[in-house]
């Protein structure tokens, strides 16, 4: 079903579909790091994205976001073609992701950091103060507003890293594993945390590790390996995919 939006100065038509990747590919030399791959996500969804280390789900990031530009297909975001935009045009059309390894200003403040992120959609400090308020609330880093980023625990610079990136009001936001490298006992908080941003009616992409973590938040979900994307469909199929079973869950399953 088409339905109109206001986007970008202008009315847009566009599907339920925010995303339309379309035979994306990239070469780093030799490497085909992402390999002809497709794949559609629906507005509100939260699209899970597994596969084993080096299996190319940082690289179709990078490609998303547009820090990397692909050797073949197209990416659609609202009907519009970003393929070949920059980073910062796709982050103001409301394109935001997070990092593996969190990256903050660690000699600012949280609440500095995400009036930092905030500068994609303000221009006074007043504003980006304001805005930024809210989002240190959501993700429950209040207590810490006035700390420096640097004396942050893992989990909680996992937090400011969700903050500065809902900070610049996104539509989509790319999680790269979130819970990677915390604390067993910070994983419930985070997950929680996932499923109150999805509430906001962003839509999320999530790279993660660990099954239990992506089964849960994940209405669908693609598999890929060796850049290659072998299977997509809901949790439970995908758990039960035989490449999925052979390739990535094999060592848990024998
Ligand atoms: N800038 C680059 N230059 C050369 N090779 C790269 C570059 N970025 C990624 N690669 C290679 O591309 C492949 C895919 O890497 P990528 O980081 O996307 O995998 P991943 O699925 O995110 O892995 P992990 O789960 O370990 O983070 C790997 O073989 C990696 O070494």
């Amino acid at each position: 079903m088409a339905r109109f939006l206001p986007c970008c100065g202008g009315i847009m038509t566009t599907s339920d579909d925010i995303l339309e990747v379309e035979g994306l590919g990239i070469r780093f030399g030799g490497l085909v790091a992402v390999n002809d791959v497709s794949f559609r996500v629906a507005r509100g969804q939260v699209f899970g994205l597994l596969g084993p280390n080096g299996a190319g789900k940082t690289t179709l990031f990078n490609l998303i976001a547009g820090a990397l530009q692909p050797t073949t297909g197209r990416i659609r975001f609202e009907g519009r073609d970003v393929t070949g935009m920059k980073p910062d045009r796709r982050s103001r059309l409301g394109i935001a992701r997070t990092f593996q390894i969190t990256q903050p200003f660690a000699e600012l403040t949280v609440e500095e950091n995400v009036m930092a992120a905030a500068l994609v959609r303000h221009r006074s400090l007043a504003e980006m103060r304001h805005a930024a308020g809210p989002y240190v609330d959501m993700v429950g880093l209040s207590h810490k507003r006035h700390e420096l980023a640097k004396s942050l625990s893992t989990g909680q610079r996992k937090r400011l890293e969700l903050a500065r990136a809902m900070a610049t009001q996104p539509r989509l936001l790319l999680l790269d594993e979130v819970t990677g490298g915390v604390d067993q006992a910070s994983i419930p908080g985070l997950i929680d945390l996932v499923a109150k941003l999805r509430e906001t009616g962003v839509t999320l992409i999530l790279v993660e590790h660990n099954m239990r973590v992506i089964m849960r938040l994940s209405d669908r979900m693609m598999f890929l390996n060796r850049g290659e994307k072998l299977a997509e469909g809901p949790p439970d199929a995908i758990a039960n995919h035989p490449d999925v079973v052979n390739l990535y869950l094999g060592a848990a399953h024998a």
